[in-house]
């Protein structure tokens, strides 16, 4: 019994040297976690610390990078996927705002309702495998890609009991308007009468799948793909289901839910007698013959499966090409085609094919040629790969077993990377290391699956190609595998003979291969594909769907002649092998784990081991058994030991050089190839001259080999601290530097323009008496220009705006709107200036002013006792805060006089006394500074 404990620590993840472990906490079961969502969740600093160094290796190197995430179904490698994604938008890409990362956001929620489905060990798990690829140039995110390696096709037609068939389904039962429903013929139908749905749990929160509904339908829009040719083939998907064939008394099948049929033929644009003779009549190529036959109704509900399976993975793999076309390539909006395949790195080839169906043979020319060119101002990529965990269900089936295939090949990737190369580079190299690398190598469990000729799946297309049954295949791999410790020997309970065990890297499965066979072969016959084409269905949808295959069957002749296609869209661009597919289902997704094996091999990998945290799903519940299954599953302890005192890193000495150079005194590197090893040693040496304090069996070793330099984790990490150390310091010495060479520079503009503020606060405190408290002259009152420009004056003092002023406010409606200002929050009027300009000079306050005409014109009316006469020179001291209005001194009163009354004096001229003969202030002195 495991021991359970409840989480109450925050810390869920930790680094083993670069490697990094991720517990799901199951803080937030089942969360509608989306792209856009992530935002509101906070990233961990390891999270952060992974992206980070992932773009700053690509800016340095140029070498591709790869985070892959890995870990068992539930362990929260799609939550990670996504807190990574948006900080690598963050670090590279501009951020959540930019359109890129809303596009992307959007793919997300449309994938994640049409691939993830509840299973019972994970109630969000994915079905589709993700490989993310960003593309950089220049260190910045230039374009995103999501390569999918769909595969749960069965789960369309038959969920395990106690699990569901994909989201997607039951968020539009739930989601759909009244009037949407009668469009889509789905009125009364719920997940308790739809067969597809049936099969597995019923239950369902149609409050929160309405919700999400809404959110997928609004994804759709942002991708420019038409909600209604999508929702039109799923509810088709949907009623397939209830179409039952029956064998019939006469030759023919009888349907049962003809209802259903007509409202499936409706849906997909075909007449429903063309749907029933293509779902029950087969053509048969009897050299050279075309004959037709009926068949029965087991044959034709298997035909029906097919469909369903063909048009709901077809939708999806159209959606994510649709997704990933970029739109100014020219894709066409409203209209999607699937006339090419959705292959790992065929892309640009895949957009030409679609050009091709859709613009003619001049844009098929200019669409290859931009995609190459987009091809090769690709620098690298930054790419996170969220593929499938290793399932243990009941009964497994085919699509399990390439679950666990991609889950064991995953393993022996991190294998490779972190153990074998460190032994065998060590070996290569003559260091003789302590510590024993010990792990648990799982080549011999992908050789039994995926080895050329005897592995299982090779052993399931020959079976497959001598037609032959579930219970033979089981025996020929027993008896070809009967000395594999992998494969079970003993009879398993109960006894049947369709069923086998592999003991895979994380635990022991059991198969059932009662529908290995049919899985494998994965085909939709020639008379179904048939009914698509444009003369007989006017969904234009649902013929591009099966684009390719149309063409391949309407190029020469018109019409079925016994062909068999692939249900889903293949990477073969040649289609067929005589009359058979030329590929099968597990062939496919061989090439397809090749083809991403050879992309990540290029790449410097970054390793995310997620673990959860119980098997229930229950949030912050620790179960201690569990954990410890996962622990050693991934190898969590043998990657210690290695870190802790074995060599896991190895640089070449140029290269150790060139990155730690900076801890060595300068004058005693050579500094030539020749003597790399040399400097290696200096440094390392000075390194070393203060140790750090190290924990139990973490060592600060490293070895000198033929080519590279050794180094144990413990003396990695303590050459990065202080190599940060050494570029802080002098990042601040620079800044210092340069900080004080700047203010040196600048020390002759700052103190006059110190000097020049000092002088108009001192000449504006006059007081009101006419006492004048200081009287600074300036001595480059008139500079020649060789002084800099003052500096503006912050903005300060801006006047309220006169309640008396008259304003149409349709006119500031119309102005705001027009320059894009929020009418609610005005900006700021401008402040009152402190100076006045007159050609190209500004002229500081205080001025002097002669009268043009006497102010006020009645002095009695205003309650004054006497008046500037025009002629009069007056001291203006600075600007009014009435509009228009400047500010006079006169005789000791401050007047606010409209700035028509009065003419600017440029020469600096004593102001005469007033003709009352008051006390007059000295002349100022007014301030003229070229602009
Ligand atoms: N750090 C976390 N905090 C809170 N909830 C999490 C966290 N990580 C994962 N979860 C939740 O746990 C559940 C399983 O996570 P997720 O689907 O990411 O696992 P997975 O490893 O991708 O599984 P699969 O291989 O089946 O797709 C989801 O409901 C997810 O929201």
């Amino acid at each position: 019994m495991s021991k359970i404990q409840h989480l109450n620590h925050r810390s869920l993840q930790t680094n083993v040297g670069p490697i990094l472990l991720s517990v799901n906490p199951y803080h937030d079961v089942g969360n509608p976690l989306t792209l856009s969502s992530t935002r509101s969740v906070p990233l961990a600093p390891q999270l952060r610390k992974i992206v980070q160094e992932a773009v700053r290796q690509q800016a340095e190197t140029g070498y591709p990078q790869a985070i892959i995430l890995s870990g068992t179904s539930g362990s929260g490698k799609t939550h990670c996927s996504m807190l990574l994604l948006r900080q690598l938008f963050a670090v590279a890409g501009g951020g959540p705002e930019t359109d890129a990362f809303k596009h992307l956001a959007a793919a997300f929620t449309v994938l994640r309702s049409l691939g993830s489905a509840k299973t019972t060990t994970n109630s969000e798990s994915s079905r589709i495998g993700q490989f993310i690829e960003v593309q950089v140039t220049d260190g910045a995110l230039y374009r995103t890609k999501i390569h999918c390696y769909f595969l749960d096709q069965t789960r369309v037609i038959r969920p395990l009991p106690n699990e569901k068939n994909y989201h997607i389904f039951y968020q539009m039962l739930a989601g759909l308007n009244a009037d949407e429903c009668a469009r889509l013929n789905l009125e009364g139908y719920s997940p308790a009468n739809l067969r597809y749905l049936q099969h597995g749990d019923i239950r369902q929160d149609e409050q929160e799948d309405a919700a999400r509904f809404q959110a997928w339908k609004a994804c759709l829009g942002i991708l420019g793909i038409p909600f209604l040719d999508v929702v039109r083939v799923l509810a088709a998907v949907l009623l397939l289901g209830n179409v039952q064939f029956v064998d019939g008394q006469g030759l023919e099948v009888e349907v049962v839910g003809e209802t259903e049929l007509n409202a499936v033929a409706n849906l997909l644009g075909v007449p429903p007698a063309q749907l029933f003779r293509g779902l029950t009549t087969r053509t048969h190529n009897a050299r050279g013959q075309l004959i037709k036959s009926v068949c029965d109704a087991n044959m034709s509900n298997m035909t029906r499966d097919c469909l369903a399976k063909a048009l709901y993975c077809r939708t999806v793999a159209t959606i994510v090409r649709r997704a990933n076309s970029l739109k100014r390539l020219g894709s066409t909006l409203g209209t999607l085609s699937s006339d090419s395949n959705e292959s790992v790195h065929n892309q640009a080839e895949v957009a030409s094919q679609h050009a091709s169906t859709i613009g003619g043979n001049a844009g098929s020319k200019s669409m290859a040629a931009l995609n190459n060119a987009v091809r090769h101002a690709t620098d690298g990529f930054i790419g996170i790969l969220d593929m499938f965990g290793f399932e243990e269900p009941r009964p497994a089936q085919l699509e399990h077993l390439c679950i666990n295939l991609c889950a064991e090949t995953m393993q022996h990737f991190y294998n490779t990377h972190i153990f074998k190369s460190s032994v065998e580079s060590c070996r290569e190299e003559g260091i003789i290391c302590d510590t024993e690398v010990d792990y648990v190598d799982n080549v011999p469990c992908i050789d039994l699956i995926s080895s050329l000729r005897t592995g299982l799946l090779s052993m399931l297309d020959a079976e497959c190609s001598v037609r032959g049954t579930a219970e033979s295949y089981v025996a020929k791999i027993k008896v070809q595998h009967r000395n594999s410790a992998r494969l079970e020997q003993r009879v398993l309970e109960p006894y049947d003979p369709r069923l086998f065990a592999i003991r895979h890297f994380a635990g022991r499965v059991e198969y059932d291969t009662t529908d290995f066979l049919d899985t494998n072969r994965d085909v939709v016959p020639d008379d179904l594909v048939s009914v698509f084409y444009k003369h007989t269905c006017n969904f234009g949808f649902a013929t591009h769907l099966f684009g390719t295959e149309l063409k391949a069957l309407y190029a020469q002749e018109n019409g079925p002649r016994g062909l068999s296609f692939r249900i889903a869209p293949t990477s073969h661009t040649d289609l067929l092998n005589g009359d058979e597919p030329v590929s099968t289902l597990t062939q496919d997704f061989h090439t397809r784990l090749d083809n991403l094996l050879r992309t990540l091999v290029h790449a410097r990998p970054h390793f995310v081991r997620c673990i959860r945290s119980n098997t229930a799903e229950k949030g912050g519940v620790f179960d201690r058994g569990a954990v410890v299954r996962q622990i050693r599953a991934l190898q969590v302890l043998e990657t210690v030991n290695l870190m802790a005192s074995g060599f896991p890193h190895r640089m070449r000495f140029k290269q150790f050089t060139a990155r730690y150079r900076m801890l060595a005194p300068f004058r005693l590197l050579r500094r030539c190839e020749e003597k790399a090893l040399e400097d290696c040693k200096v440094i390392l040496d000075f390194a070393l001259e203060n140790p750090p304090e190290l924990d139990g069996s973490v060592t600060l070793s490293w070895a000198p080999g033929k080519r590279h330099i050794f180094l144990s984790e413990g003396i990695r990490q303590h050459l990065e601290r202080l190599r940060t150390e050494v570029r802080m310091k002098s990042a601040t010495l620079i800044q210092a530097t340069w900080r004080g060479w700047n203010l040196r520079k600048r020390l002759g503009t700052i103190r006059r323009t110190h000097d020049i503020q000092l002088m108009g606060g001192a000449l504006l405190s006059i007081n009101k008496t006419g006492t004048r408290t200081a009287n600074v002259t300036h001595s480059s009152a008139n500079n020649t220009g060789t002084a800099t420009r003052p500096r503006p004056q912050p903005i300060a003092g801006t006047p309220p705006p006169d309640p008396n002023e008259k304003c149409d406010s349709k006119i500031i409606a119309q102005t705001c709107t027009l320059f894009g200002l929020d009418l609610e929050r005005p900006p700021p009027v401008p402040p009152s200036r402190s100076y006045t300009v007159t050609g190209n000079s500004k002229l500081g306050y205080p001025q002097t002013r002669i009268m043009k005409m006497n102010f006020p014109e009645d002095p009695a009316a205003v309650g004054l006792g006497e008046q500037l006469r025009k002629g009069e020179a007056v001291t203006v001291t600075g600007a009014s805060h009435r509009r228009g209005h400047l500010i006079v001194e006169h005789n000791g009163i401050s007047l606010h006089v409209p700035f028509q009354y009065m003419e600017l004096v440029k020469t600096i001229a004593p102001v005469p006394s007033g003709p009352a003969g008051g006390s007059v202030p000295a002349p100022p002195t007014a301030t003229a500074v070229n602009i």
